[in-house]
């Protein structure tokens, strides 16, 4: 008996290979230079390019859900994190062994943020159609590398096409019992510090948009800059021992910029902060680089993003046995930048003038919102 509709269905099932064939002949330019993606190909290349760091997995990619056993005397951290393309990362210059270690070490940040050692991964991502195999096989590359440099393991995700490339990771630590660093537990009269140089990464990001409108500037200079912008290096090692060191009282990783970071941290912490501009660590070719690009080196410190670096407060009067715990450990260098107050909010001394600039960092809203930010553009 004929279905209802199906003599319609029919005709347009047969108008399709004559539509299709027009678009292959299309893309056949394309596919020459490279082959499809499908999503079972892609989560077996993630599967057997990332390799496990732990005896703890029961069961990792392939079932419905992963399955760990931990051991009763840790605190397990979990994050995650969604990036993209074009508002966490630009695809058309970002190379994508960079990208895929950018993606992780952002997730990676947050978990060196609670003074927590990262150990298993999930990676959902969103793949356009347009993107190639050997697009995919170089991102993959790329987070399987920081993946090994962390001992990290990467135990399941999603895989779907999307119009946008975006990724999506969630990441789990684990820390000693109870000892997990907050945001909340900064008192007032403390030292603030930050674990390393800020503002090279906006520079970095301004550079990567203005290429080929600048002039001509020197590789060697533009490189550091470029560098931590495209391929930032995550705190983990400095967390660990700021953590092991027990005189951290509060600390935060710097994604938005240290305007809106460390307003969280003062925030939650019911306590002010005080910042002078001229104790932030900067790289040392930050001002020219900014001269070339029209930018003012405290407004990215402050306001850029993207440094991935930490901000942490030191309980009162131990700022020398730290600096003494982190020597005696072979530890990387930390800058004290300002302190703690009774009060609210974040205060810039600069210029011999003292502004507020709580949560005048990085934040994601629609074009046409009119709240005022500095964000670097
Ligand atoms: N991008 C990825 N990286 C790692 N594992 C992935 C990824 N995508 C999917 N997986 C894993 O592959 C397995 C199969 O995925 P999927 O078919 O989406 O599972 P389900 O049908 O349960 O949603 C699951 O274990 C999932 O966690
Ligand atoms: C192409 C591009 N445009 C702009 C930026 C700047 N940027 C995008 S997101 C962001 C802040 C961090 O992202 P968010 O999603 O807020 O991370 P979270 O704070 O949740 O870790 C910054 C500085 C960038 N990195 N790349
Ligand atoms: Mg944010």
């Amino acid at each position: 008996m004929p279905i209802a509709g199906f003599a319609t269905v029919t005709k347009k099932v047969r108008s399709l290979p004559i539509k299709l064939k027009k678009r292959t002949t299309l893309r056949a330019v394309d596919s020459m230079k490279s082959s499809p993606w499908k999503e079972r190909d892609v989560i077996t290349r993630f599967s057997s390019s990332c390799q496990r760091h732990s005896q703890q997995i029961v069961r990792g990619i392939g079932d419905d859900c992963a399955v760990l056993a931990p051991d009763g005397q840790h605190d397990w951290v979990v994050t995650t994190d969604m990036l993209v393309d074009t508002v966490h990362f630009d695809t058309s210059w970002h190379p994508a062994y960079r990208l895929g270690r950018k993606c992780l070490a952002v997730n990676l940040s947050d978990i060196a943020a609670m003074g927590a050692t990262p150990r298993f991964i999930l990676l959902s991502i969103a793949i356009p159609g347009s993107f190639s195999n050997e697009w995919l096989e170089q991102w993959t590359s790329g987070f399987a590398s920081l993946l090994d440099e962390f001992s990290c393991s990467l135990i399941g995700g999603d895989t779907v096409r999307g119009d946008q490339f975006t990724v999506n990771i969630t990441a789990i630590g684990t820390t000693r019992k109870g000892r997990a660093i907050l945001r909340s537990t900064a008192a007032a009269g403390e030292s603030i510090f930050v674990s390393g140089q800020l503002g090279s990464a906006a520079a970095g990001l301004i550079l990567c948009r203005q290429a080929g409108r600048l002039g001509p500037l020197d590789e060697t200079l533009c490189r550091p800059f470029l560098d931590r912008h495209l391929d930032p290096a995550p705190d983990v090692a400095c967390a660990l021992l700021l953590a092991e060191s027990g005189l951290i009282t509060a600390m935060q990783d710097l994604s938005d910029g240290l305007a809106t970071d460390l307003a969280h941290l003062a925030g939650q912490s019911m306590v002010g902060a005080r910042v002078d501009a001229s104790l932030l660590p900067e790289h040392e070719n930050l001002a020219r680089i900014c001269a070339a690009i029209g930018h003012d080196p405290v407004q990215l410190q402050v306001a850029g993003g993207d440094d991935y670096h930490l901000v942490f407060t030191v309980q009162a009067g131990k700022d020398e046995e730290l600096l003494r715990f982190l020597n005696s450990r072979k530890g990387p260098p930390i800058y004290r930048i300002g302190e703690t107050f009774a009060g609210s909010g974040v205060r810039l001394q600069h210029d011999d003038r003292e502004v507020d600039i709580s949560f005048g960092g990085f934040q994601h809203r629609s074009p046409t919102a009119d709240e005022p930010s500095v964000e670097a553009e």
